[in-house]
């Protein structure tokens, strides 16, 4: 169940929303797309959804072509969509169901099917119930259902975990491993680096349209060559002091997310006494200093200057 896409370039009018990309997601992995908003991540699995037409490329599911067997993918994808799709005010059962038998499922086999999804998602003791009473996080629990009813051999979920609760983040992340582990191959987008950390085998990074890394994680780290990232936290860090640091020898970056300074080197261990020293004569009040080791946020970092959250 591998996908292949091959330089695949999607504008709205003049607007290039994915630049040329080619990328091979391989058959039982979590893949992991990640990226800031507006880097194209939707634009790109709805294309290979079917969903939306590519101006150029080619997307390859599981040996067919999208473009002339678009009903045969449909049937081996299952997709997760940012925006909820369920209907409030028929009950999370008959949701599923609907889903099921819109894929042809019908009878013992569609009732064994819902069971099934509702229990994955840990929805089967609130079935009963209309959605429109559902917190954000069980809607989307209920949209994760309706999209596995037919156990699709790919999954794709599209920033699944936005603006929810913590406690159906968490049963989504272990529902999303479970599903893997019966086999399904997932595709999952984020903006949350973290998230495609601990969860996706392997990692595509987007920005501005274009694929501008792709890997494990360890090979994405691999990538660079050793940077660190030194924090320090203090009070009023002010724009001269910053500024001063900037030009200090081996930095790579320098960014301020409110009382924090984050600073990207390959050299830490110099670079913090020459930084302590700078905010010492700036008068800043340190609270805290640490160093991390490299992880996606700062590889996304490394390669475009900006985190993900700008
Ligand atoms: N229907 C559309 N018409 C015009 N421009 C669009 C349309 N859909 C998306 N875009 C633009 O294409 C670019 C990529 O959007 P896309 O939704 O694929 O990004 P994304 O990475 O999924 O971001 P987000 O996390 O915000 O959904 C953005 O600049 C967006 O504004």
């Amino acid at each position: 169940m591998s996908i292949k896409l091959t330089n695949v370039v999607k504008r709205y009018d003049s607007k290039l929303a994915v630049d040329q990309v080619s990328l091979n997601i391989q058959q039982g992995e979590i893949f992991g797309l990640l990226g800031p908003n507006g880097a194209g991540k939707s634009t790109t699995i709805k294309m290979i959804m079917g969903l939306l037409k590519p101006n150029s490329g080619e997307i390859i599911v599981h040996g067919l072509d999208i473009k002339s067997k678009s009903m045969e993918v449909k049937k081996l994808l299952g997709m997760v969509p940012q925006d909820i799709a369920i209907y409030d005010n028929i009950s999370a059962r008959e949701n599923v169901g609907f889903f099921g038998s819109l894929y042809g499922l019908r009878g013992k086999e569609l009732k064994k099917a819902v069971d099934e999804a509702l229990e994955y998602t840990g929805l089967l003791d609130r079935q009963k119930e209309k959605p429109k009473k559902f917190s954000g996080g069980m809607k989307r629990r209920l949209n994760i259902a309706c999209a596995i009813v037919h156990k699709p051999e790919i999954i794709i979920m599209d920033e699944p975990t936005v603006g929810i609760d913590p406690q159906s983040r968490n049963h989504i992340l272990e529902s999303v491993r479970e599903l893997n582990r019966r086999g399904a191959t997932v595709i999952y987008t984020s903006h949350y680096m973290e998230e495609v950390e601990n969860l996706c085998h392997r990692v595509g990074i987007i920005d501005h349209g274009k694929l501008i890394a792709l890997g494990t994680k360890e090979e994405l780290k691999m990538q660079m060559n050793q940077e660190q990232l030194i924090q320090i936290e203090a009070s009023d860090i002010r724009f001269n002091v910053v500024n001063e640091i900037k030009k200090l020898q081996g930095v790579i970056n320098v960014s301020v997310k409110e009382n924090i300074l984050e600073v990207l080197t390959k050299n830490a261990q110099q670079l913090l006494q020459d930084i302590l020293f700078v905010m010492g004569k700036g008068n800043t009040t340190i609270r805290n200093i640490s160093l991390q080791e490299p992880d996606l946020e700062s590889v996304f970092l490394s390669l475009t200057g900006r985190t993900l959250r700008d």
